[in-house]
């Protein structure tokens, strides 16, 4: 694409930046940046094809911008000017857009891996201790003023010490996982569409999916959301694992069947979860919620100085009030 050196490039931003307050700036010295007015999904593509973004050759979009366009797919691609030709977006998993539409409309699409690895790994190995070991049961009865969550005492939980953890999808955040389940001594199996070579498998045991269910006294799911991945654990899957299994998720809620889940904890079946993602965020499953076994974060995997370093620098101007979600606060890592 040829720009004049005194035309300014239009970039469209595509949710709000809270934290990134200087990188923004920079932006505005090279670019000019193309706000939106819609506040839905139909306003979003009548604003586009009303030309609203004209020019524009790239997007920068961050995660909960999703409640404004919803998926980015081939009906959002069509409204878009021809000139669009770079979709950035800010998190690792690219689940909301169809990366196969972005391609057929020769549209190339970034995202931010690797950046979210250790954070998103601590957030499990934490969801694991939690729910191997009962604690959200103790903290929930503390806050109400029974010591140990019941009149009858918490059940007796256990140690990761020896346990098998089966990881599916061992890439950047499961191998991270990895790595810290080893100081805990426990056993890990994985499983991925391909076997890994032994310096990423770092002594994990690739196994089958049928073995890793079989197997695994704790299950990390690790893997992106996708037409494949979408409910590939559901009802027939916990039927082939341990009695008593322990379900970690940190990938993507709709991995999970969650009404499954709900019925394998009722049943004991799945003796507790730890969740930072649900099938239908910000809802989180009503049985979910009302079962004190399980740990529940609300998708904070990433929220860390660490993982957004420019909040370092922009701490100063930083209010609880200016993060307006949960989920990244903004942008993500920016
Ligand atoms: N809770 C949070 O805040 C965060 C959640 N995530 C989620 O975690 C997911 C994983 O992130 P990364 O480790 O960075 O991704 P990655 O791409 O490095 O690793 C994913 C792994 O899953 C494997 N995989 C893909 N399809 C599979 C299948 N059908 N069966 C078995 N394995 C399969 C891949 O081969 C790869 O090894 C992201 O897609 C995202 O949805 C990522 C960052 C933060
Ligand atoms: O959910 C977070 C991500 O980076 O993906």
């Amino acid at each position: 694409m040829e720009f004049s050196s005194s035309e300014k490039k239009k970039v469209l931003l595509l949710g709000q930046v809270n934290h990134a307050y200087e990188e923004l700036k920079s932006l505005e010295d090279i670019a000019e940046i193309v706000k939106v007015t819609a506040t839905n999904r139909d306003d979003f593509i009548k604003e586009a094809k009303s030309g609203a973004f004209n020019g524009v050759f790239a997007a920068y979009r961050t995660f909960v911008s999703f409640d404004i366009t919803g998926k980015i797919d081939n009906e959002i691609l069509e409204a878009l000017p021809k000139s669009f030709k770079f979709l950035c977006h800010v998190g690792a998993g690219y689940d909301q857009i169809d990366v196969h539409a972005c391609t057929t409309h020769s549209i190339r699409v970034s995202n931010v891996p690797t950046a979210v690895d250790n954070a998103t790994a601590d957030v499990n190995m934490f969801l694991i201790l939690g729910a191997l070991r009962g604690f959200n049961i103790g903290m929930t009865g503390l806050r109400k003023g029974e010591w140990h969550g019941r009149a009858a005492g918490a059940p007796l939980a256990h140690d990761p010490e020896g346990k098998t953890l089966g990881i599916l999808g061992m890439g950047g955040i499961g191998r991270a996982l990895k790595k810290r389940t080893d100081a805990f001594d426990m056993k890990v199996i994985y499983h991925n569409r391909n076997q890994l070579p032994p310096h990423l498998e770092a002594g994990a045991r690739y196994v089958s999916f049928d073995e890793l269910l079989a197997q695994s006294d704790v299950i990390s799911l690790n893997l992106p959301l996708n037409a494949h991945t979408k409910h590939i654990i559901s009802t027939k899957e916990f039927e082939k694992m341990k009695d008593g299994v322990v379900i970690v998720n940190t990938a993507r809620g709709p991995i999970i069947d969650e009404d499954a889940l709900v019925k394998a904890l009722d049943s004991g079946k799945v003796r507790s979860a730890g969740l930072d993602v649900f099938e239908n965020e910000p809802k989180v499953h009503p049985g979910l919620l009302a079962n004190d076994a399980v740990m529940l974060i609300p998708h904070m995997g990433t929220h860390t100085y660490e993982v957004k370093p420019i909040l370092v620098q922009a701490k100063n101007n930083l209010t609880d009030e200016k993060t307006d979600r949960n989920c990244y606060g903004d942008l993500g890592y920016g």
